[in-house]
């Protein structure tokens, strides 16, 4: 029994043992895709995953980790680690935050909640600033949402906003950015004509100003105040679409790492700093990357940077960002229950895990894995062990990034005999692969594959169990293609890089010493996504899974 009275306890699987050591290794932005040159994964050598593949039907297949699998509103939006991991982890599929902003926005409900009246105290006397990414990702945020919220907040009576734009290039093409502050600028002005005091304030590209996620990098965040906070950037224009051509206009500059700007008026001055008595949305559903700029809004005590100035502000986010931290105490949507996960399961059942990998996905394998709560559910049961990522780089420049360092302490870990399960998250073909460099992505896939390596030689010591798979695709497409699968060309016949995650299935594989011989995948889920991967797992821990998960995609047979 937990604390709560709920029966934790899962019931015994009648064929598969307990007490086998789980290597469960998720490849972040590893996807299956028709083999040509645009496929990093297929052109890198990848012995390992190769060797895997050929398990297939019985011990490899291909799983859904787009779209509605994963909980996202339709078929059209890709993958991402978030709602990748949510399903891996919490074995059900739940409306993420994508989905759950649409429908508060189309029902109007969003301006009824708690979190929107709050914020709406400040409309009569003060500024309403709206932050976040400007794309239509997806991911993050989506700009049809920050319009509809814009309108929204003027319809409720804000006389004066400033928006404080990232510009993306990370989850959409690079260079769609000028398009997306067209657009958005063109509603401005129409909010201006009915007298609403309407404007873009501040900006910057998401990966070098306010969106760094885990703690790498808190300059990241620093820049984003100083603009949006402060006024304080080193480039000053007088209109943002005219900005980022500017910016982007220097040499190697792209849509993600733009540098901070400030909006000022004729006078010099800048046209939003945040000041007393303001209110302030980020408007992104996505937790990752907003958890440390909540973290600078909403906290008193605080020493990451110095803030200068902290204005007394009421402050909401679109979403509670941290179901655990409480963070932010104010929110206009609320965030998908995601309860009972396969994490906190396993730690009442007597299965310690071991969870790892470096900076820029260690939230991923926990965080998100145990449905976006930080923190341990059992700190005797497991232990999370963050390896430092390089920051301050682009990840094309070191491909190989921190994978043998991850591989290296999930083997110790296995070898160790204290945990039954040992998951790690290796970045590699994602990281690189937002990166656009087809080069360096392909010797990233080439060094997670050697990671995998050395997790499966661990397992096969100790006699145990591997379950390999990925959370959403990336690095095996780095080409925006035609309705047949072309590769598009821009208006200079150079092919048009796609940076950004893909709509295309993962594989998982299954095998072991330690797997009982009659285990395979089952013929009867062929639209099986990532939620079915944790009663899976469960199975393989000796457990049947709780019957609301999905279920699992293996069978045992007897041989
Ligand atoms: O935040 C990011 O880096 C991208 O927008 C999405 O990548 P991820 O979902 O793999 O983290
Ligand atoms: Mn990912
Ligand atoms: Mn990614």
């Amino acid at each position: 029994m937990g604390s709560s009275g709920f029966d934790w306890k899962l019931p015994d699987h009648p064929k598969l043992p307990k007490g086998k050591v789980i290597g469960l290794i998720v490849l972040d932005g590893w996807g299956e895709a028709n083999a040509d040159q645009y496929n990093c994964i297929h052109v890198a050598e990848t012995p390992v995953m190769d060797s895997l593949k050929k398990g297939a039907p019985e011990r490899w297949r291909l799983v859904r980790a787009h779209g509605t699998a994963v909980g996202l509103p339709t078929e059209d939006d890709m993958g991402n680690s978030e709602v990748g991991h949510n399903a891996l982890g919490a074995g059900r599929i739940f409306a993420q935050g994508a989905k759950l902003v649409d429908a508060a926005l189309a029902s109007g409900k969003i301006f009824e909640g708690e979190g929107f009246k709050y914020v709406k105290e400040s409309f009569e006397t003060n500024t309403l600033h709206l932050i976040g990414l400007m794309s239509d990702g997806g991911v993050h945020s989506r700009l049809d949402q920050l319009l509809l919220l814009l309108k929204g907040a003027s319809e409720q009576g804000a006389k004066k906003i400033r928006v404080h734009i990232l510009t993306d290039g990370r989850d959409v093409l690079d260079g769609s950015s000028v398009g997306f502050a067209e657009i958005l600028e063109n509603d401005l002005a129409k909010l201006r004509e009915k007298g609403v005091d309407a404007q873009i304030a501040s900006g910057g590209g998401r990966m070098y100003v306010t969106m760094d996620r885990y703690e790498n990098d808190w300059s990241v965040v620093k820049r984003g105040w100083d603009a949006q906070v402060l006024g304080e950037a080193p480039y000053k224009f007088k209109n943002a679409v005219e900005a980022i051509k500017t910016l982007r206009a220097e040499p190697n500059a792209n849509d993600q790492y733009l540098p901070p700007f400030v909006i000022v008026d004729d006078s010099g001055k800048p046209v939003g700093p945040i000041v007393d008595g303001d209110a302030v949305v980020t408007f992104n559903f996505r937790a990752d990357r907003m958890v440390m700029i909540a973290k600078a809004l909403e906290y008193a005590d605080f020493d990451k940077f110095d803030r200068v100035r902290v204005p007394k502000i009421r402050y909401a986010g679109m979403l509670q960002y941290d179901g655990e931290l409480k963070l932010p105490s104010h929110y206009l949507v609320e965030p998908p229950e995601i309860d009972r996960t396969s994490g906190e399961y396993l730690t009442y059942n007597g299965v310690r895990t071991f969870a790892c990998s470096e900076t820029v996905k260690f939230g991923h394998v926990t965080f998100f894995w145990n449905g976006n709560r930080s923190g341990y559910f059992n700190d005797k049961m497991e232990e999370y062990v963050e390896i430092p990522s390089d920051s301050g780089i682009t990840f094309n420049v070191r491909p190989k990034m921190k994978a043998v360092e991850i591989a290296e302490k999930a083997r110790d870990a296995i070898l160790s005999g204290k945990f039954e399960q040992v998951r790690v998250n290796l970045p590699n073909g994602d990281m690189v692969g937002h990166t656009g460099d087809i080069e360096a992505t392909i010797v990233a896939c080439k060094a997670a594959d050697e990671a995998v390596k050395i997790i499966l030689d661990a397992i096969e010591k100790v006699g145990g169990i591997y379950v390999v798979t990925a959370d959403h695709g990336n690095a095996e497409d780095m080409v925006k293609r035609n309705k047949t699968g072309q590769p598009l060309l821009d208006k200079s016949g150079n092919i048009q890089i796609l940076t950004s995650h893909t709509l295309q299935p993962v594989p998982i594989a299954i095998g072991g010493p330690g797997l009982v011989p009659g285990v395979r995948f089952r013929k009867d889920l062929p639209s099986g996504g990532l939620a079915n991967v944790a009663a899976t797992v469960m199975n393989l821990h000796g457990f049947q899974a709780p019957s609301d998960y999905e279920p699992s995609l293996i069978e045992v047979v007897d041989n």
